[in-house]
C-alpha cells in the first residue's frame, strides 16, 4: 500500500526528525537522493547541461545541493535564481563544486539536457509567479527533461488543485512521503513519472495517511474466494436493478460487471431481462419491483434506469446498496442518510457536483474535498469516478483510497455501469463498502488495460507499450484475468 500525507504531517515529521540529526542533515539525504535520480535519468553525467531553477525556499536549496553533487561528477550546472533569497549555503556548495549562476538563464535553457524544478516545495501557494512563468515555458520548450523537486511547483500539495500555472514535470523525486497532490489530478498529471526518496520519516507520519493506494497484494487479501462450504447464497447474490425500455445495454453491462465480481448469482430486475438473459443465461431475471424480487445480499441500483422507479424501494432495504447514474438523480438525501446499511454512491464528477449543488469544473478541480464533503454530507461511501477514481469513506479521519490503476482509455460509454456491477457483487460477497470500492475501482482499470493492450481474450500480463481503443464489454471480459493478475502478483499497482 502506498500512502500519501498532508503537509501539514510531513512537516511535523520532519521536524521531529531533525531535532535528533545535525543541522542540515535532512537536506544532504534528500539531495543526495535527488542527484542519484536525475544521473539515472541523465545515463551520463559527466558533460551532462544541468539548470537549475531555484525559489526562495528549501526546496531550491535540495535543487542547489544536488546541483552540487552533478558538478562534481563533471555536469556542467547552472543556477537561475527566481525568488528574493536563495538558500545561501545551498548556493556556496554549488559554487564551490564548479556550478555557477546562468548569466542569461534563456540561453543555458535552450541547451539543457536536465532542468530541475526547486522554485517550490511543500511552502508555495497558489501558481506559478508571474515572472516563473517564461522561465518554466522556456524549460519545458527546450526538450530537456523536467525533474521537480518533491512537487511540481505551482501545484497544491494537499488537494491536487492546481491554480494558474505550474510546472509540467517527466519526473518528480518526492521527499519522506507521497503528498496527495501527487495522486491525485489535476496535479498528478504535472508530475509524470513519482519516485519516492526515503529520508527516515517513517515511524514519525502519522497512523492514519490522508490518501491510500492499493498494491495488487493488497487487493489480493480483499478478494472473495469460495471455501469448501460454499454455495451460491453464501456467496452472496447482488440484485441489479438497471436498464429500461430505451437503455437495455445498460442492464447487459451492468450483469457482465456483477458476474466477474465474486457473488454466487446474480439477480437482474427490470424491463431487460430478455437482453440479458439472451448474453447470460446464468442470470435469474425478475420483472420488479425490486421489492418483490426475492432475497439479495446487496443491491446496485441506476445503470440506464431512466425514470423506472424503484430507487426507494432499494433504499428501504436492510441491505447494503450501491447508487449510480440515473438512480443519483432519483434518489432521496435524507433517505440516504436514515438507512441503517451501507449505502455507496458512484457518481462521475457531472453527477457528484449535481449532488453538492455546485459546477462540474469545481468538481474536476478539487476532487479531494469533493469527495470527502459527498460522503459526509450522505453519510455514504463514496466512488468519485474519473481521471482519478477516490474512495471516501463517511466517518472523519479514514484515508480516501485512491486507485492507481486507471486509464484513459476507460472513457467509453458503459463502462461506468460494468464497475458499478462489478463493485456490487463484491458487496454481496461481503466485502465493506469501502473496499469493495477500491478492490472494484481496481480491477476494473486493471481489466481495462488489458484489454486495451492486447484484447479481451489474451492470455498473461498485459505489455507495457501499444494500446487501441477498448469498449465497456471487453473491459468485462477482461476482468478474470485483471483477478488473476491481481491474486498471482506481488505488490505493483
Ligand atoms: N523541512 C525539511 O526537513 C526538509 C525540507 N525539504 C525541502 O524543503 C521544501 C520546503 O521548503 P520551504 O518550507 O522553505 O518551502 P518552499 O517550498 O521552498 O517555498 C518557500 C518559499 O517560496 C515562496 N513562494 C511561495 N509560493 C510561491 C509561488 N507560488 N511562487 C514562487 N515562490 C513562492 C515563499 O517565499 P516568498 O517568496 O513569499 O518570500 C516561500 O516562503 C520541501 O518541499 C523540500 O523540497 C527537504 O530538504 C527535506 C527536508
Ligand atoms: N480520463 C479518464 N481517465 C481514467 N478513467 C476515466 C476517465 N474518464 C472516465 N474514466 C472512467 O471511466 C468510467 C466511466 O464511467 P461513467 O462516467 O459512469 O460512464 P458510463 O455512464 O458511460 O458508463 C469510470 O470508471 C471512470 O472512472
Ligand atoms: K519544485
Amino acid at each position: 500500500m502506498r500512502t500519501a500525507y498532508r503537509v501539514q504531517d510531513v512537516r511535523a515529521a520532519e521536524a521531529a526528525l531533525m531535532a535528533r540529526l545535525p543541522e542540515g542533515a535532512l537536506m544532504r539525504r534528500a539531495a543526495a537522493g535527488l542527484a542519484a535520480a536525475c544521473a539515472g535519468l541523465l545515463g551520463r553525467v559527466y558533460g551532462a547541461r544541468v539548470v537549475l531553477l531555484v525559489g526562495s525556499g528549501d526546496n531550491g536549496g535540495d535543487a542547489l545541493y544536488a546541483g552540487a553533487r552533478l558538478a562534481r561528477r563533471g555536469a556542467g550546472v547552472s543556477a537561475v535564481a527566481l525568488g528574493g533569497r536563495v538558500h545561501e549555503a545551498g548556493l556556496a556548495a554549488l559554487l564551490a563544486a564548479g556550478g555557477r549562476v546562468a548569466a542569461d538563464p534563456h540561453a543555458a535553457l535552450a541547451r539543457a539536457d536536465l532542468v530541475l524544478d526547486g522554485i517550490t516545495g511543500i511552502g508555495g501557494r497558489g501558481g506559478l509567479r508571474p515572472e516563473a512563468v517564461p522561465v518554466v515555458r522556456a524549460a519545458r520548450e527546450s526538450g530537456a527533461v523536467v525533474v521537480a523537486v518533491d512537487l511540481p511547483s505551482g501545484v497544491d500539495a494537499d488537494t491536487g488543485a492546481v491554480e494558474g500555472e505550474a510546472v509540467r514535470a517527466d519526473a518528480t523525486v518526492t521527499f519522506g512521503a507521497y503528498k496527495p497532490g501527487l495522486l491525485v489530478d489535476p496535479a498528478r498529471a504535472y508530475a509524470g513519472a513519482v519516485r519516492l526518496v526515503d529520508i527516515g520519516l517513517g515511524g514519525l507520519l502519522p497512523a492514519a495517511a490522508e490518501l491510500e493506494a492499493l498494491q495488487h497484494a493488497d487487493v489480493a487479501r480483499l478478494l472473495p474466494v469460495p471455501g469448501a462450504e460454499s454455495d451460491k447464497y453464501r456467496r452472496g447474490v447482488v440484485g441489479v436493478v438497471a436498464g429500461s425500455a430505451r437503455y437495455p445495454g445498460a442492464a447487459v453491462l451492468a450483469v457482465a460487471g456483477a458476474l466477474r465480481g465474486g457473488a454466487g448469482a446474480v439477480r437482474y430486475v427490470g424491463p431487460a431481462g430478455g437482453a440479458v438473459l439472451a448474453r447470460y443465461p446464468e442470470t435469474l431475471v425478475h420483472p420488479g419491483p425490486p421489492g418483490g424480487a426475492g432475497r439479495v445480499q446487496a443491491w446496485v441500483i441506476g445503470p440506464g434506469l431512466g425514470d423506472t422507479p424503484g430507487v426507494d424501494d432499494v433504499l428501504a432495504s436492510d441491505a447494503p446498496v450501491l447508487v449510480d447514474a440515473d438512480g443519483l438523480r432519483l434518489l432521496d438525501p435524507a433517505a440516504v442518510r436514515a438507512r441503517p446499511a451501507p449505502t455507496l454512491l458512484t457518481p462521475h464528477a457531472g453527477e457528484a457536483a449535481a449532488l453538492l449543488g455546485t459546477a462540474r469544473d469545481e468538481v474536476e478541480a478539487r476532487r479531494l474535498e469533493a469527495v470527502r464533503e459527498l460522503a459526509g454530507r450522505y453519510g455514504a461511501t463514496v466512488l468519485l469516478k474519473g481521471s482519478t477514481t477516490l474512495v471516501a469513506d463517511p466517518s472523519p479521519g479514514v484515508p480516501v483510497r485512491v486507485n492507481p490503476t486507471g486509464t484513459p482509455w476507460l472513457a467509453t460509454a458503459g463502462s461506468g455501469d460494468v464497475l458499478s456491477g462489478l463493485t456490487g457483487s463484491l458487496l454481496a460477497a461481503g466485502l465493506a463498502p469501502r473496499d469493495a470500492a477500491s478492490a472494484g475501482a481496481y480491477l476494473h482499470g486493471l481489466a481495462a488495460r488489458r484489454a486495451a493492450a492486447r484484447g479481451a481474450h489474451g492470455a498473461g500480463p498485459a505489455p507495457a507499450a501499444g494500446a487501441a481503443p477498448l469498449t465497456a464489454h471487453e473491459v468485462a471480459e477482461a476482468l478474470p484475468g485483471a483477478w488473476r493478475d491481481v491474486q498471482g502478483g506481488g505488490g505493483r499497482g
